[in-house]
């Protein structure tokens, strides 16, 4: 199909006047096949294992140190190991903003317009546990999503909201260290990969977002500490939605300023010096823009937002029921010390940050721990995947080529009969090579599958 047929006149006169001299390269960008990325959960597994599970196969993405491209046909999704969360795969451009953002462990972090998860997951992997990552989305369909894509990253340290900014904003005034706003844009950036995306162009365009991401941005800084640091980011050109969102931004708080990404291959000037664009022609990937801000103040410490806040923490909580205590007691420390909230059967280890609010939608306050179904216990799919093998002492190790691997995450019982891994009865962690998967509760000679079954091998 010719360009003239793909994308909408009025936006290919306007990209042939901005572009001039790379407007030929643009537009033959558009005959080119999608890149394909898969990104290293480098809280549990190291960029070096991905390349060594995938030899020969991953070429690195020049600005994201954990990410790489992979050839369509290698369908990493279809691999026990994606189901222990070892990687996420993303779109190349789609990584940057999460690489950018200067995450640090123990930081206050919120990805306020997060789902389906992509750069939260990211975020939340930089915190290595330490701190806390909101991840929000205003649609709590899309929130649901995000909280697997968390879950099966093993992220302990989370609150899942569906919230409007405004209500978080009166909930959380100056509270985040870092904040990104990947906002809804008009997708000009991604016209190439989701032809789906022009037809909303012709609809609303540019104008229509631009307001939206400017009312988020402003919302987005009541909630950032002095000296905290957020970052925009689309997946578009449009100077309205990007530029112009920057510049009256910084014109309506002057406790903003913008601070300079630094040059990563692959990066190339936006219009305003300090920001960032990728495009299509000239990098393997999407389009994308980042732009990086800093609250002045930084004087005012976490410690001071903490205690500003701290009136609203969770109330001391009751004692864990029998069996939740048992099973609690043979997890490691960090788990032990940590707050419960129990919410009628299921209870939740909140993040040492307590940040609950009355009022606010969650989908998921801290580490689900488990489940009690008159007194008995049962441990979560989530709590499987925030762990390592050495956490948990009753386990199984299955190696990557057994054949068990893919009967456990398909739901079958296993027959351990004879077989040398054979031990005491109760809860298992099934692992893949070392690697948990989920939990198996060992009877007599059988493992009994407690995959959670929404997550099935199909
Ligand atoms: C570009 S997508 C985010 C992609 C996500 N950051 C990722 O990496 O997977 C924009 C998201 O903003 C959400 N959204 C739209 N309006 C919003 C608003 N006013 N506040 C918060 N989120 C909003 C949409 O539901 C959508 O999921």
């Amino acid at each position: 199909m010719s360009i003239e047929n793909r994308l909408p006149e009025a936006y290919l006169q306007r990209m042939r006047r901005e572009l001039g001299g790379e407007a030929d390269a643009y537009e033959a960008s558009f005959c080119e096949k999608p890149f394909y990325g898969i990104r290293a959960n480098t809280a549990k597994f190291r960029v070096e294992d991905m390349k060594r599970t995938f030899p020969g196969q991953l070429t690195p993405v020049p600005w994201a140190p954990e990410g790489c491209y992979y050839p369509a046909e290698l369908r990493p999704a279809r691999h026990p190991y994606y189901y222990a969360g070892l990687y996420y795969l993303q779109e190349p451009s789609a990584m940057s903003p999460g690489s950018v953002l200067p995450i640090v462990p123990g930081d206050r972090v919120l990805d306020l317009c997060g789902a389906p998860g992509g750069k939260a997951t990211q975020l939340g992997m930089r915190l290595m546990g330490s701190g806390v990552l909101f991840a929000n989305d205003i649609s709590a369909s899309r929130a649901q999503a995000m909280l697997k894509n968390i879950e099966l990253a093993g992220i302990p340290n989370v609150y899942v909201t569906a919230e409007t900014p405004e209500h978080l904003a009166e909930n959380f005034p100056e509270y985040f260290d870092k904040i990104l706003v990947d906002a809804p844009c008009s997708g000009e950036g991604m016209f190439r990969r989701e032809p789906s995306m022009v037809k909303d162009w012709e609809a609303k365009g540019p104008a229509y977002y631009a307001d939206i991401q400017q009312q988020i941005l402003r919302t987005a800084v009541r909630m950032l500490r002095p000296g905290g640091m957020l970052l925009y980011s689309t997946c578009t050109f449009s100077t309205e939605e990007d530029e112009e969102n920057v510049r009256k931004l910084l014109a309506q708080d002057p406790a903003l300023s913008l601070v300079p990404i630094a040059p990563r291959p692959g990066f190339s000037d936006g219009k305003i010096p300090g920001t960032v664009k990728l495009w299509p022609h000239k990098i393997h990937g999407e389009g994308h823009f980042l732009s990086l801000f800093q609250k002045a103040g930084g004087s005012d410490s976490k410690e001071a937002a903490a205690s500003k806040s701290a009136k609203c923490s969770a109330s001391k909580p009751g004692r864990l029921p029998e069996e939740a205590a048992a099973f609690l007691a043979r997890l490691p420390e960090k788990y032990r010390k940590l707050t419960f909230l129990q919410v009628k059967e299921n209870i939740y280890l909140l993040p040492e940050d307590t940040a609950l609010r009355p009022g606010l939608h969650y989908l998921r306050t801290g580490l689900f721990f488990g489940a009690l179904k008159k007194e008995h216990f049962t441990p979560s799919q989530a709590l499987a995947l925030a762990l390592s093998a050495e956490d948990f002492s009753g386990k199984v190790l299955y190696p990557l080529e057994d054949e068990r691997v893919i009967r456990y995450l398909k739901g079958e019982t296993i027959d351990t009969s004879g077989a040398e891994e054979d031990g005491p009865d109760g809860w298992n962690l099934i692992c893949v090579d070392r690697y948990p998967l989920g939990w198996a509760k060992r009877s007599k000679h059988n493992l009994k599958n407690k995959y959670c079954p929404g997550w099935r091998w199909q």
